[in-house]
């Protein structure tokens, strides 16, 4: 099955909801203009509830690197993600797998940033909206994205009745949902979440 991150995950409930439906790894904001920022002590009771094999992803945006080591002190994540305008160097500098995040509209030349991210996990494809650095819940025009030996996860809008055509155009390593599978911006509702993964059997 096509792998799938849930993001923006606040609470214990969610994420034990998250990976009970089959998330292969859940997403926890720590950028503290969003709805969905969880500070270090609920992150770490979040890790401290996924079963075995359900990875950690924490999200920054343009944070100082001091803010990173305080959140990698008390929060052992996984995977960094990094949503802002952090260049190559910066995302490497901590010595933890990271992902970054690019906004497109549209098709776009990926082979660029993959060159530049070169030890990069993967690139995430987010949805590119004015005054949102992610979260937004708005897709971009999805095209058949090319093999240029990166994992591209596929990110912006996605919902149950949308993402197996996503997956079909794009044909992404892995897929990533946020508000598509909740209440209201930080409460994921678990009919959702469960809904969204059902969608992803067979691919
Ligand atoms: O969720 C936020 O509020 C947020 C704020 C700042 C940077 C990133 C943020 N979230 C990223 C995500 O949750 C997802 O990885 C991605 O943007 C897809 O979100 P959605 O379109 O809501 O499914």
């Amino acid at each position: 099955m096509i792998r799938a991150k849930i993001c923006g995950i606040t609470h214990v409930d969610d994420a034990v909801a998250a990976a009970r439906v089959g998330a292969d790894a859940v997403g926890l904001v720590f950028y503290e203009k969003s709805p969905r920022a969880v500070s270090v002590s609920r992150a770490r009771e979040i890790l401290q509830a996924l079963p075995p094999f359900v990875s950690s992803v924490g999200l920054f945006v343009n944070a100082d690197p001091a803010t990173i080591e305080r959140v990698l002190d008390g929060c052992p994540l996984d995977t960094l993600q990094f949503h802002g305008d952090e260049p190559p160097d910066f995302c490497r500098r901590f010595g933890r797998p990271y992902l970054k995040v690019l906004r497109v509209s549209g098709e776009e030349d990926l082979r660029r940033p993959v060159d530049d991210y070169f030890d990069a996990q993967g690139l995430l494809l987010d949805c590119a909206v004015a005054g949102h650095w992610g979260g937004s819940g708005q897709s971009f025009a999805w095209w058949k994205l090319p093999d240029l030996g990166k994992p591209l996860i596929l990110a912006g809008g996605l919902r149950a009745d949308n993402v197996q055509e996503a997956i079909r155009v794009a044909c992404p390593y892995a897929v990533d949902v946020s508000s598509g599978v909740e209440q209201s911006p930080g409460i994921k509702d678990h009919d959702k979440m469960g809904q969204f993964m059902a969608q992803l059997q067979g691919f």
